[in-house]
């Protein structure tokens, strides 16, 4: 997001920028404890060792940026020291990770539960209708995935109110930024090593980081279950993706260390060139697809004709591994999200009291709108709440006077309308002052941030293959942005030091 619009914003000088602040902009409080000049030497060494290192995206002013690998890069926007965050929030989130992991897989296999907790949504809400239409199909024919493959991100904020750790959304479908993520823990420590000493931070105290490379192990393994050495891993990916290094990044790890080709394809594409033998195997291109690693299909702006629903109908008839399945897809949306925190839900689903008490404490206040008690109390505090609607991918939520004013107009119209959304209770992160580089230049602003954990989960009939956490992203935004999303616009990427 360009600096403009968040005029507190504070130009911190680099060496890329002469002493003085550039008109218009007041020049920055020296940075706690550092040198406007000691700054701009970090800023630089930091933005060459992005540049080095494929800590890229693409670049917008650059039109070929999402489809022309290699053209139109820019270091991905980041925040130049790690945000600290207490260890024992850490460990709470890296525990609930195999927890969460298991959960999806039995929720997943429960189709009547996903069906009804989903079928006042499914009446006013197309795009979460159509899932549903095809995971249905997927139950009349009775179809069985003996290999699961999950890679989720659960994200985290750190309530300042409760003083609590608590799950914003847990994303069962393209979690992005494994490998970029991955990243920004070693370029952290790589600052704070030649740094640290300066600033009174210890790189040892950046937890290692291995998102990308544990990624590209369950989907490397995933490969080997599917036990056909010719077969391909095939990425679904939209038509431009300027996050395509973070992609990237998992296909060369795949090559490098696992030996696997990975072919990447839009759903236009799969449809196009795709079919099913009749033994169930897809075949695209040509090749023989072991898994399906989706990087797409998470929003309806995936699917602007019924070619691409065709192509997702196509993958989840076929015998290959997809990651996510539409039970798994179902699992982590928000709707559902909300019916797991209603009591004695998750006891249909785990066995063991304490993870479930473990999962239970890190829940935030989730409603469906049938609450006509929580409603009128949102419409009174409305900053106290989010409304979200059935979608991924940044962006979509209602805060505030939008959302005083959606509820209000809902309720008046009682209609079913009310069911495509659910009610959230509004985490409050503490702010802290952050030095945020965007397009080669460092920025001084209160931030607030969230910390997402990665889950791998493998499955083979009863044997579970994989079931760990495995690394982390750290989002950090402008306190003042109601969103968040970096490849929205709205955050940088981060990481974490341990206090
Ligand atoms: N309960 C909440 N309290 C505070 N901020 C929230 C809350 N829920 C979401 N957000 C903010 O909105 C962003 C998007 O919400 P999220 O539920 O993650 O939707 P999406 O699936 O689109 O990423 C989050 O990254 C966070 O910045
Ligand atoms: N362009 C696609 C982006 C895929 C995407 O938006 N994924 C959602 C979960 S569904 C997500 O992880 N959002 C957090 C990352 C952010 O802050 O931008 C990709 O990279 O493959
Ligand atoms: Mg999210």
């Amino acid at each position: 997001a360009a600096a403009s619009h968040v005029p507190q914003r504070r130009r911190v000088a680099s060496r890329a920028m002469s002493a003085e602040a550039p008109p218009g902009v007041a020049p920055a409080d020296e940075p706690a404890g550092l040198k406007a000049a000691a700054v701009a030497e970090m800023v630089e060494e930091a933005t060459v060792w992005c540049a080095v290192h494929g800590l890229v995206v693409g670049d917008r002013a650059e039109p070929r940026s999402g489809t022309v690998p290699g053209v139109g890069l820019v270091h991905a926007p980041f925040s130049l020291f790690p945000t600290r965050f207490p260890a024992s929030f850490w460990k709470q989130a890296c525990e609930l990770a195999p927890i969460f992991n298991d959960l999806v897989d039995r929720v997943s296999l429960d189709g009547k539960f996903l069906q009804d907790s989903l079928s006042k949504t499914k009446q006013v809400d197309d795009f979460t209708s159509r899932l549903l239409d095809i995971h249905a199909k997927m139950m009349e024919v009775n179809k069985k995935e003996d290999i699961r493959l999950g890679l989720h991100r659960s994200d985290y904020m750190l309530d300042s109110e409760t003083n609590s750790l608590l799950q914003i959304e847990l994303n069962t479908i393209s979690s992005s930024f494994p490998g970029l993520g991955s990243l920004v823990s070693e370029l952290h420590r790589t600052l704070l090593n030649q740094y640290g000493k300066a600033l009174g931070l210890d790189s040892k105290r950046i937890p290692r980081n291995w998102a990308a490379t544990q990624f590209a192990e369950a989907l490397g393994r995933a490969w080997a279950e599917f036990n056909n050495k010719s077969a391909v891993i095939m990425m679904v990916v939209q038509p431009e993706e300027r996050n395509m290094y973070d992609q990237y990044w998992l296909i060369n790890h795949l090559k490098e260390s696992h030996g696997v080709k990975t072919i990447r394809k839009t759903l236009a594409q799969v449809e196009a060139e795709g079919q099913i033998l009749p033994d169930g195997t897809l075949v695209v291109d040509g090749q023989t697809v072991s898994v399906v690693y989706f990087r797409a299909g998470y929003s309806p702006n995936d699917y602007p004709s019924e070619v691409e629903w065709g192509a997702r109908l196509l993958m989840e008839q076929s015998s290959a591994i997809k990651c996510p399945s539409i039970s798994y897809h179902l699992v982590g949306t928000k709707k559902i999200q909300q019916e797991l925190a209603k009591p004695n839900v998750l006891e249909r689903f785990l066995d063991n009291k304490e993870d479930i008490a473990k999962l239970q404490k890190c829940f935030a206040g989730l409603w469906s709108l049938d609450n006509e008690e929580i409603v009128k109390s949102a419409i009174e505090k409305p900053d106290l709440f989010v409304l979200k609607p059935q979608r991924e991918g940044g962006g979509n939520n209602i805060y505030g006077h939008d959302l005083r004013e959606t509820l209000v107009k809902l309720h008046k119209e009682q209609g079913e309308a009310l069911a495509a959304y659910i009610l959230m209770q509004r985490i409050f992160p503490r702010a802290s002052l952050t030095h945020l580089v965007q397009g080669g230049v460092c920025f001084e602003d209160l931030t607030i941030s969230e910390l997402g954990i990665y889950g791998a989960y493998l499955r083979n009939k009863d044997k579970v293959v994989m079931n760990n956490q495995c690394g982390y992203l750290m989002r950090t935004k402008v306190s003042s942005s109601n969103e968040g999303g970096v490849a929205a616009g709205f955050a940088v990427l981060d990481s974490i030091i341990l206090t």
